[in-house]
């Protein structure tokens, strides 16, 4: 006899644009384009096994529900916006008992034009996406993340690679300079205990911390991968991780997923040209996939 072993339903890429205007200034705007995935589990399963729909509510209705609810509550920051959610899908259909929302939020910036910081003009410099996930659960348990994704970075020194295994499948040669370049994906949970409940990410949200733990996570990435002389991606990523749990209390762990996407040095010698790491050819695949958590060491209790 088949059984359901498993199952989850929900809307996937439900995206909007919402213009936010300072009220002491209509004309000074900040835009939030978000893309939003939305999740159940919990009474559904007759749905899958006895076609019986009643149960089902309709991933449009989910839809609408994000478009509704984003016009009519605060959107920024996205974590606020996700807490939001969970609340009005758990309060309003008892059959569900677990809500996943996924955020994804576009980095629209502004810029100065003749030295004057435009109040309605925005630029989008890369495919970077700052992200948040919520799991809530009827019994009010909940992880949330944040982080980012897609943001793209490349140093033409200050990185090195040697002293790894040789053995003879290895035709790698060291080097204490290279260029590194990789896509960052970084994950930073926030620890359940210390937040509380999902209406205390409600009230953290005015507090600014999401803001500010996404802010400072960003600033380590990319101060630690433009100063750091990196041993490896593996080191440099552990030392990222490392300092956003030491700056951000309220981080539980910090993951990164890495590919170290390899910039090929062109061998010139059989034209008789030297290369002094200046010519090298982007290898668009195989590439490394490099991938840690780093969390907070217990304190040993004497
Ligand atoms: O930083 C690196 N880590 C590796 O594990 C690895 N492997 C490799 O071929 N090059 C690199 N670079």
């Amino acid at each position: 006899m088949a059984y359901l072993q498993d199952s989850t339903y929900g809307k996937n890429n439900v995206k909007f644009l919402k213009v936010k205007r300072d009220p002491a200034n209509p004309q000074i705007h900040q835009v939030m384009e978000a893309t939003v995935r939305v999740l159940f589990t919990g009474g559904f399963d007759v749905s899958f096994t006895k076609a019986d729909n009643s149960v089902i509510i309709p991933t449009d209705t989910i839809k609408n529900t994000i478009l509704v609810e984003a016009k009519q509550t605060e959107v920024f920051p996205i974590e606020r916006f996700a807490a939001h959610l969970v609340k009005h899908f758990i309060g309003k259909y008892g059959w569900i008992e677990t809500v996943t929302v996924h955020i994804e939020q576009v980095k629209w910036s502004k810029y100065e034009v003749n030295g004057q910081l435009q109040p309605h003009s925005f630029v989008k410099n890369g495919d970077e996406v700052r992200v948040c996930d919520l799991f809530a659960k009827r019994d009010g348990s909940f992880l949330l993340s944040g982080g980012v994704k897609g943001l793209t970075v490349l140093k033409s020194s200050g990185s090195m690679f040697h002293g790894y295994n040789v053995c003879d499948y290895t035709t790698l040669k060291p080097a204490w300079e290279r260029i590194l370049s990789t896509d960052v994906d970084l994950k930073y949970k926030y620890d359940s205990s210390k937040i509380g409940s999902i209406d205390q990410i409600l009230k953290l949200a005015d507090t600014g911390l999401f803001d500010k733990t996404f802010e400072s996570s960003l600033k380590i990435t990319l101060d630690r991968f433009a100063l750091e002389n990196s041993a490896s991606v593996q080191a440099t990523m552990f030392n990222m991780a490392s300092d956003i749990l030491e700056t951000n209390s309220y981080v539980y762990n910090a993951s990164y997923t890495l590919p170290n996407k390899h910039y090929i040095l062109f061998d010139l010698s059989w034209k008789g040209l030297k290369n002094e790491n200046e010519l090298f050819y982007p290898s668009p695949h195989p590439n490394g996939l490099i991938k840690c958590t780093v969390g907070r060491e217990p304190v040993a209790k004497l």
